[in-house]
């Protein structure tokens, strides 16, 4: 899957302003169901006086996605997540529907009540999504896995070669590739792939330390920074990490699978560009696979 920057740092500012758009219609969403449900119940308990227009108003007041979508930048409103919330309002609309329905025809029914809530909790979920997207900026995030992305190694590193220039510190970058993966997409199909690479980054997250970051830098190939690490150390650290993958359970709708990776190690010089670098990891990393697979590599100059 190619990776895609979602955002460009000029559109920084217009993510925000967005966000800040969404903070407040997601408010007035919020109170705005509660209104309805009161009014629901007023309703079917004939207290007050209140019409089913009354509540059909409130519920299109509910429909939040014409607001958001006119305040959204284009990679908001075209980005899987917004259009999962799109859907997910249309269907809350029409059982919103059929609950007024239902009160017209002076039959209440807990039935389709109840269904409306359930889609309202998951677009709940959806929202609060989005949100967090937000607040990680999107830009930085891969879609699959949750890890961050290309764009955001490309920043990061830029930031480490220029604190590694000012503190001496040895910095060090390492590639981590699945093994066969071709084969476990081809047997198990694509989705069982996308469990098996969501499982590796959960893995890489859970075992790297604390001042350690890891990229989904393409398909099933990750990078690790390492500051403050030389290349000895990075090995050692990421045979740990080699090995708790090896030990993975690794296992979904009934088929379970173990998966190993190679991983490449190269040193990053903070003068240098670290498209180089990578190059040099990548050279370690095939003589990894070429021996054996399942192994750690330092580049070595010949
Ligand atoms: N399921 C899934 N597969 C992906 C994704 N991105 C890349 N791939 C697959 O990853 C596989 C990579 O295969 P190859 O580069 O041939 O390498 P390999 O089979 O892992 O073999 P070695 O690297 O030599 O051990 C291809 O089948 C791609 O389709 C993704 O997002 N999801």
């Amino acid at each position: 899957m190619p990776e895609k920057a979602l955002f460009r740092e000029e559109d920084v500012d217009k993510l925000q302003n967005f966000h800040y758009a969404y903070k407040k219609t997601v408010a007035k969403y919020h109170a705005c169901r509660l209104d309805f449900f009161y009014k629901l119940f007023c309703f079917s308990h004939s207290t007050g006086d209140v019409s089913t227009t009354d509540i059909k108003n409130l519920l299109s007041a509910l429909e939040i996605i014409s607001t958001l979508k006119s305040n959204a930048v284009d990679e908001v409103s075209t980005h899987s997540l917004f259009i999962e919330i799109e859907k997910q309002q249309k269907k809350l609309v029409e059982q919103g529907e059929m609950v007024i329905e239902i009160l017209k025809a002076d039959r209440i029914q807990t039935d389709s009540i109840h269904k409306l809530i359930v889609i309202m909790k998951q677009f709940d979920v959806l929202l609060n999504r989005l949100d967090l997207g937000l607040t990680a900026s999107l830009t930085d995030v891969d879609e699959l896995t949750g890890l961050l992305n290309r764009a955001a190694f490309e920043r990061t590193v830029k930031k480490l070669q220029a604190q590694s220039s000012r503190s001496g510190e040895m910095l060090s970058l390492a590639i981590i590739d699945a093994d066969h993966f071709k084969e476990v997409n081809d047997t198990y199909g694509h989705n069982f792939g996308d469990y098996v690479l969501e499982e590796l980054a959960d893995c890489f997250e859970k075992h790297i330390r604390p001042l350690d970051s890891v990229y989904r830098y393409g398909g099933e190939e990750f990078l690790v920074l390492l500051p403050n690490t030389d290349t000895e150390q990075a090995e050692r650290v990421m045979n740990r990490l080699r090995e708790e993958v090896a030990k993975l359970p690794l296992s979904n709708d009934g088929i379970s699978v173990a998966q190993t990776v190679s991983i490449g190690i190269a040193s990053l010089e903070c003068d240098e560009d670290p498209d180089e670098a990578i190059e040099r990891a990548d050279e370690a990393l095939y003589k990894a696979k070429d021996t054996g697979r399942n192994k750690v590599i330092l580049w070595q100059d010949k």
